[in-house]
């Protein structure tokens, strides 16, 4: 047996952190957990953590919770807080990636994801990627920092995708492989037609079918942009251009995606929704660790079905498409308009159909940098103007 692996958590208390830390604590010959970060809304949960972790470093992006998460150390742990380091700030979470640990697990959401993620592979940590949101808006810097399999994906397609990927060659030398298919829930809406979407509510839209998730990769589900930041994310990922990529409706979200090779063999992995399995995949890779989740029962009888997207209905696949072949920023104005419309929903000042009406119009409206061209100052100024550019829409809507 080697000696476990350390890891960073960042966005510890969201979905994606509180699975892995079920992973992680399930499997404490495995890995030591040495810091953790969050936003900042819940210092209780991240002082409990910190307990029974047992971390060194406690990172926590809004400056005004530093205070109290002292303070709730402090009731936890009594003298032994004065050893838990602090950090505070908005680059809090880059500065624990960039201390490296040799898994990095970023499960923040949005592109706030991108410095940490940047911090990270510069450390020459693995890391363990759910925030696909860096790897689209920083898509050229995040792909030349990167070593091979520097980058292990989390999300559940990809995870599929690097392990059905293993039955089949594909290195820049030699590829056997033709296309992949992307597999995609439909959302809550699947079925309906644009005018049936109109007047949705938020909790409608949180009310995913099949996975419990953080609210903006839910509301993204919905729309089906999250299927369109997965696009690009397997473009980046794997090497492959996006017109060799099929996104498939699976109203079951048990094959989690799949790759067809050039002999016309399809290679499919399945197992029930539960993101511990990918998270524990992407933690451990290429080593499986033992049963974290439920297989699927063969005992009872099961359909799975699958049928074709509905592009009317849901434009966001083919708005990402069109992104990633405009120019190297073209996908982060994508995803920042889109973080804003999905803010603008959930807090009622707009409907649904507003938020890819503004991310196709403010698409629309950006120039594009070269991806040869692309700086993080570019990707962070692109985003501003995006940002900007979709508020002012969207308050007209
Ligand atoms: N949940 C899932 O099953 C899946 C999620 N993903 C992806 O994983 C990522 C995380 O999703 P999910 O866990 O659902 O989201 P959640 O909203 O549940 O959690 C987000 C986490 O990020 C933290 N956070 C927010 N801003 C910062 C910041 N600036 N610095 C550090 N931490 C921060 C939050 O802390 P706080 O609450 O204090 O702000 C919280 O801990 C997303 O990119 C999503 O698309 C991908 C596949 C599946
Ligand atoms: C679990 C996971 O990976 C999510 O990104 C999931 O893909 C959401 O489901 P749909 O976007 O397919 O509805
Ligand atoms: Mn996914």
């Amino acid at each position: 047996m080697s000696s476990p692996r350390t890891v960073t958590l960042l966005g510890s208390t969201g979905s994606i952190g509180t699975q892995a830390i079920d992973v992680v604590t399930a499997h404490p010959d495995r890995f030591v957990v040495e810091a953790i970060s969050a936003g900042g809304s819940d210092v209780g949960l991240l002082a409990e953590q910190a307990e029974a972790l047992a971390v060194r470093t406690v990172a926590v992006a809004d400056p005004a919770r530093a205070d109290d998460l002292r303070a709730a150390l402090a009731t936890r742990l009594g003298s032994r807080a004065d050893d838990v380091e602090v950090l505070a700030g908005p680059q809090a979470a880059t500065e624990v990636a960039g201390r490296g640990a040799d898994v990095v697990l970023n499960g923040i959401t949005g592109s706030v994801g991108l410095r940490p993620t940047l911090a990270a592979l510069e450390a020459g940590s693995t890391l363990a990627l759910a925030n696909k949101e860096s790897l689209v808006v920083g898509g050229p810097l995040v792909k030349a920092l990167a070593a091979p399999d520097q980058i292990v994906p989390v999300d559940s397609e990809h995870s599929a995708i690097a392990q059905a990927l293993r039955g089949g060659a594909h290195s820049p030398a030699r590829s056997e492989v033709r296309r992949l298919i992307l597999t995609a829930s439909g959302g809550p809406f699947r079925g309906r037609t644009r005018d049936e979407i109109k007047a949705v509510t938020a909790e409608q839209a949180l009310a995913h079918p099949t996975w419990a998730m953080g609210p903006v990769v839910t509301v993204n589900s919905a729309s089906l942009m999250n299927k369109g930041l997965e696009l690009i994310e397997a473009h980046l990922l794997f090497d492959v251009p996006t017109d060799d990529i099929t996104v498939v409706v699976h109203p079951q979200s048990v094959v989690h995606s799949m790759v067809e090779f050039c002999d016309g063999s399809t290679i499919a992995q399945a197992s029930p929704p539960d993101m511990r399995l990918p998270i524990a995949l992407g933690l451990s890779w290429p080593d499986r660790l033992d049963v974290v989740s439920p297989p699927c029962d063969w005992s009872q009888a099961t359909t799975w079905t699958f049928e074709p997207l509905d592009d009317a209905t849901f434009p966001a696949v083919g708005l990402a498409r069109a992104a990633a072949a405009a120019s190297g920023t073209h996908p982060a104005v994508y995803n920042a308009a889109n973080e804003q419309g999905v803010a603008a929903f959930l807090s009622g000042r707009v409907g649904f159909c507003d938020i890819v009406d503004t991310v196709e119009r403010v698409l629309g409206e950006h120039e594009g940098v070269a991806p040869a061209e692309v700086t993080l100052e570019t990707v962070e100024a692109v985003e501003a103007w995006a940002r900007g550019r979709a508020d002012e829409l969207l308050a007209r809507s």
